[in-house]
């Protein structure tokens, strides 16, 4: 059933999923485009040229890295734009900057010169007034455990050679990043809440709680 009209969301609607690694974005963004008839806007994973060399030696490959996935997301963000919105997004963009590239910057794996040239590329192409934001950010939360557990389970093998400080690091950025941020609406959405492999129909309570959440935000914009 198309619960988009049974919950009235908008056909124009662009929502996106953030959370980190293995937290269950691509499945989430399944589910909600199914359920609501959207489109999907996936990141580049399998036939990223950067990824496996990256994962392999994160100095020598970062820059490459976020500037591939930068010019990939911007042009997602274009394709959105033509259709006129009505698409689920596996990962935002404000995540490159304020988890990925501040992290290896901070974590002295991306370098200066290279992180400023970065920052002052995303900021120029993405912090303007001309750059759509989402009508939502749906942020997934769950415990460290968990996550490692579906990292492991998912099995992509550069990730499970990385070592467990790197996705503890993440996850613990992520907690700080999502508590500043402030590009659009966020609802947070526990993992432990909801089973989209065991139950597909636990998509529902989601959609409404989406409804719910954009019509109580329309109303605040129009005070
Ligand atoms: N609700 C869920 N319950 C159990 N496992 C899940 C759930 N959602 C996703 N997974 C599993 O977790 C792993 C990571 O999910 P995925 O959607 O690929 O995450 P992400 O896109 O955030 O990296 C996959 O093996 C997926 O099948
Ligand atoms: N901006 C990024 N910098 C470094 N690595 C990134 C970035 N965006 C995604 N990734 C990595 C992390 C994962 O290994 C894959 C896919 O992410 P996922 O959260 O599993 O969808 O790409």
């Amino acid at each position: 059933m198309n619960l988009r009209k049974k919950y009235d969301i908008p056909s124009s609607s662009v929502i996106t999923i953030a959370g980190t690694v293995g937290i269950g974005k691509s499945t989430m963004t399944n589910a909600l485009a199914n359920a609501l008839n959207f489109r999907t806007s996936f990141e580049k994973v399998d036939t990223n040229p950067y990824l496996d060399k990256f994962y392999e030696d994160f100095d020598r490959w970062s820059f490459h890295l976020q500037i591939y996935f930068l010019a990939e997301r911007f042009k997602e963000q274009k394709r959105i734009f033509e259709y006129g919105g009505g698409f689920i997004q596996d990962r935002s963009i404000y995540e490159d900057t304020g988890i990925f590239a501040k992290m290896h910057y901070e974590k002295g794996t991306m370098n200066p010169t290279d992180y400023e040239t970065y920052t002052s590329l995303f900021d120029a192409m993405v912090m303007t007034p001309y750059f759509p934001h989402p009508d939502l950010l749906i942020y997934l939360e769950g415990s460290l455990d968990d996550i490692l557990s579906r990292i492991k389970v998912r099995g992509r093998p550069m990730e499970q050679q990385t070592p467990i400080e790197y996705w503890t690091e993440m996850h613990r950025r992520y907690e700080n990043w999502i508590n500043q941020f402030n590009a659009c609406p966020v609802l947070r959405l526990n993992i432990n809440e909801y089973d989209l492999i065991q139950s597909e129909e636990s998509i529902e309570p989601i959609v409404e709680r989406i409804s719910t959440f954009l019509n109580q935000t329309k109303k605040l914009r129009r005070l």
